[in-house]
């Protein structure tokens, strides 16, 4: 099955029906798409023709990389790898992926467009985020965008799926459709928001609210996915959904590879999460997550993970949902 999400013009001034479209897609998936978000084709095809190039240099010469800069396959899965850049200083940490290759004049401008990139989506993230706090009405924006999201910052990832020829992949996990692989597992994501740039392949899913089913996030020209993550699901007191995802890869037919960006915008290490009463109080009263200082989230990620990426099972819901009774 395949969704319509509801789609979001970050161009046009807020309206009562855009807002409250785009509150229930938030509660419902946590997933919706944006357009006129001001990233140009030709910024695009640049980001990918540069990132190709790295893509294809050999796997010794990435490694030079380390980590976090470049993820090698068989960390996340086997057809996935991946080059962080983060920011604030987008250029400075591009650069010091990139330092290690000969061909300095490319990287230079290499470095020059991620930071472009990066500092895009960063303003992107902030009007999103805007039109989010809009959404719950109540003038949520003036009191709690610069006190709460003011020191939010950004990375991002650029992503390469690739499946191996035939006959060098009879180890790997097949799902019960012989010719879906998972590219990327399920997971949630541990920013406030983040935005995904998919190509026309496609292959992202979301698990439906009932726990079972999965929908296809397909393809859009033009536009973005927005989808909300676990951090921002704690601070609007689980209002929000942070919903698991994953993309899968369809064996047959699939030619070339699978690219993609996905920009997390999170808070600061130092931030401590405790949802406004104002906001616990619109959901009966009841509060859901204790206060947690988000670097410490992270870690608690990281350290359910043993460097194996973003899986399922441990969420906020784990490290921060108060028990009830
Ligand atoms: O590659 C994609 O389309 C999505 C990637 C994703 O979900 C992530 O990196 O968290
Ligand atoms: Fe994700």
């Amino acid at each position: 099955m395949s969704l319509e999400l509801p789609v979001f013009d970050i161009s046009k001034p807020l309206s009562e029906s855009s807002l409250s479209s785009l509150q229930d897609a938030c509660k419902e998936w946590g997933f919706f798409y944006v357009t006129n978000h001001g990233v140009s084709g030709d910024m695009y095809r640049k980001l990918r023709r540069f990132s190709g190039g790295v893509f294809g240099l050999g796997d010794e010469e990435k490694m030079k990389m380390g980590a976090p800069n470049y993820t090698p396959h068989f960390i996340a899965s086997p057809f996935f790898e991946s080059l962080r850049v983060s920011g604030p200083d987008f250029y400075a940490s591009a650069k010091s992926s990139v330092d290690a290759f000969s061909d300095q004049a490319t990287y230079e401008e290499f470095s020059g467009l991620m930071k472009e990139y990066g500092e895009k989506m960063t303003e992107l993230c902030e009007k999103i985020m805007k039109a989010i706090l809009s959404s719950f009405g109540d003038d949520l924006i003036n009191k709690y965008y610069e006190s709460e999201f003011g020191k939010c910052h950004g990375y991002f990832r650029i992503n390469n799926y690739t499946i191996p020829s035939e006959q060098d992949d009879h180890h790997h996990h097949h799902n019960d459709d012989q010719d879906l692989i998972e590219g990327l597992g399920m997971h949630t994501d541990m920013s406030c928001i983040t935005i995904v740039d998919q190509d026309d392949i496609g292959g992202l899913q979301v698990r439906c609210k009932d726990g079972v089913g999965m929908m296809d996030i397909n393809p859009k020209d033009e536009a973005l996915v927005v989808n909300v993550g676990d951090l921002l699901h704690a601070w609007t007191n689980g209002r929000l959904r942070s919903s698991q995802h994953r993309v899968v890869l369809k064996r047959r037919g699939f030619v070339g590879n699978r690219f993609s960006l996905a920009f997390f915008w999170c808070f600061d290490d130092e931030k401590v999460v405790f949802t406004p009463d104002e906001v616990v109080g619109c959901c009966e009263g009841m509060r859901m997550f204790r206060s947690f200082k988000c670097g410490d989230y992270l870690r608690f990620r990281e350290s359910n993970e043993k460097g194996k990426f973003e899986k399922v099972g441990d969420t906020v819901e784990d490290f921060a949902r108060i028990e009830l009774g």
